[in-house]
């Protein structure tokens, strides 16, 4: 068997993507879905792997800029499209592009690689590390009450067709992605992203649906996005909310919103499959135990030029320490780092020849990276060794965020 990866020609399109829907099992995307992906995607950075002329492997990679601690927007490869075919697996496909894109990504300056892996287990070994977390709410909202704070009246919600209301959407997310690290600056044509409504995404519910919430002056601070299920059985309407997107720059546009998509009549519930962790709506709500919620992994991270990446970023305490960083997969990170920051200041991150402080592998940075999850728990976890008394409550203080990282949708 030979076979040859390359970088595929724009009319290689299809070819590549109909391989890559089999191999997450064949089922088409709607043409509206297809469509989006073609125009999406990077030719230049689309990888596939041909067996004669049938395509067997696939990666590519969006050119993101993401935010991070700090508010600093740092390029980053958004890795995506990554699939075999079932009749190629386990022949070490996926680590042969895997090679090639971290090479590329590398040649071509990006400090970040970022992802959504369809399995967690599948990237820890190329040294990606989860990073964010996201949060599926479904709330029973015949049962919660939600309290709102004061000035919550204030706000006016129109109904509004959703693509009528982006362009004042789209200034909302533009406003809040340096406050919470994780999230894509929009590059042009992400915008229609969240606007894809095709009947096979509905799922038995209405199409989507925008409020967006205005102060006196008009002014647009907040919107949601949802669909209506309808449940009619012998008891009635048992109906539900599906919050597809939820954005505000103020805590009383956005319990504005939430109040209103718990009070659509005829509804009893309310499912949000995507919220960070720490969204204002779990203060919020009367009885958190009728919130439930689940927790699943959303943004993998992976340093691709370590000095570069941990200097992209600020840090909310002084630190000052050795870390002796493991990385066989990407050699050129391993070894010992010092990393100097001031809080809130400029860092610098420097080779050096100093004893290690603390002791991790490239995978437990990429997770601390954002600020979302602490060096100390990762230590409980024997992810990470203190090797001089204090180094690590210093670091682990110093990676951690006020604000928990986010990423508001799949790509
Ligand atoms: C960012 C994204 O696009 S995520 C989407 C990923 N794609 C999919 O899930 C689609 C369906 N699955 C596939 O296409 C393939 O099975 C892939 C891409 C997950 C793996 O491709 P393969 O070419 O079989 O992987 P490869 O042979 O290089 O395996 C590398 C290692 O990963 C392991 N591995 C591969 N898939 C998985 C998995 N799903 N879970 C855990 N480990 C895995 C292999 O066992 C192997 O381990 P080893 O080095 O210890 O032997």
């Amino acid at each position: 068997m030979t076979l040859e990866m390359r970088v595929i020609q724009t009319d290689e399109w299809d070819v590549w993507y109909d391989h890559l829907e089999l191999a997450f099992g064949g089922v088409p995307e709607s043409p509206a879905e297809r469509e989006l992906c073609k125009a999406l995607t990077d030719t230049d950075r689309a990888l596939g792997v041909w067996d004669g002329d049938g395509c067997v492997g696939s990666a590519g990679a969006f050119s993101f800029r993401l935010s991070v601690p700090g508010g600093a927007i740092v390029p980053a490869a958004g890795v995506t499209a990554v699939g075999v075919s079932p009749t190629h697996r386990r022949r070490g496909i996926l680590t042969s592009l895997m090679r090639r894109q971290l090479d590329d990504i590398r040649a071509g300056g990006e400090p970040l690689a970022v992802l959504t892996a369809s399995d967690p287990a599948i990237y820890g070994r190329f040294g990606y590390g989860t990073a964010a977390y996201a949060l599926a709410v479904e709330i029973d909202t015949t049962r919660v009450r939600l309290s709102v704070p004061p000035g919550t009246d204030g706000i006016r919600l129109r109904l509004v067709d959703p693509r009528k209301a982006l362009a004042d959407c789209e200034r909302v997310y533009a406003a809040l992605v340096s406050s919470r690290p994780g999230m894509p600056a929009r590059q042009p044509g992400w915008e229609e992203l969240p606007l894809l409504d095709a009947p096979s995404m509905r799922e038995g519910g209405s199409p989507l649906k925008c409020v967006v919430a205005e102060r006196e002056d008009g002014e647009v601070v907040g919107y949601a996005r949802y669909r209506v299920k309808a449940d009619w059985d012998l008891t009635g309407s048992e109906g539900k909310v599906e919050v597809s997107d939820l954005d505000a720059l103020d805590p009383v546009a956005s319990a504005a919103l939430w109040r209103y998509l718990f009070s659509i009549d005829l509804t009893w519930t309310v499912r949000a499959p995507r919220r960070p962790v720490d969204d204002p709506v779990l203060h919020l709500v009367s009885d958190i135990r009728r919130a439930r919620t689940r927790l699943r992994d959303s943004l993998h991270v992976r340093l691709v030029d370590l000095p570069a990446a941990l200097e992209a970023r600020a840090y909310g305490a002084p630190v000052d320490v050795v870390v002796a960083v493991e990385d066989a997969f990407c050699p050129w990170n391993e070894g010992r780092w010092r990393l100097v920051a001031d809080a809130g200041g400029a860092a610098r991150c420097t080779r050096t020849a100093e004893p290690a402080d603390l002791e991790l592998s490239v995978r437990e940075l990429g997770s601390a990276y954002l600020g979302g999850i602490t060096l100390t728990s990762l230590a409980a976890a024997g992810l990470v060794r203190e090797l001089r008394p204090g180094a690590l409550t210093e670091a682990s203080r110093a990676f951690a965020g006020d604000v928990a990282p986010w990423l508001p949708h799949s790509f």
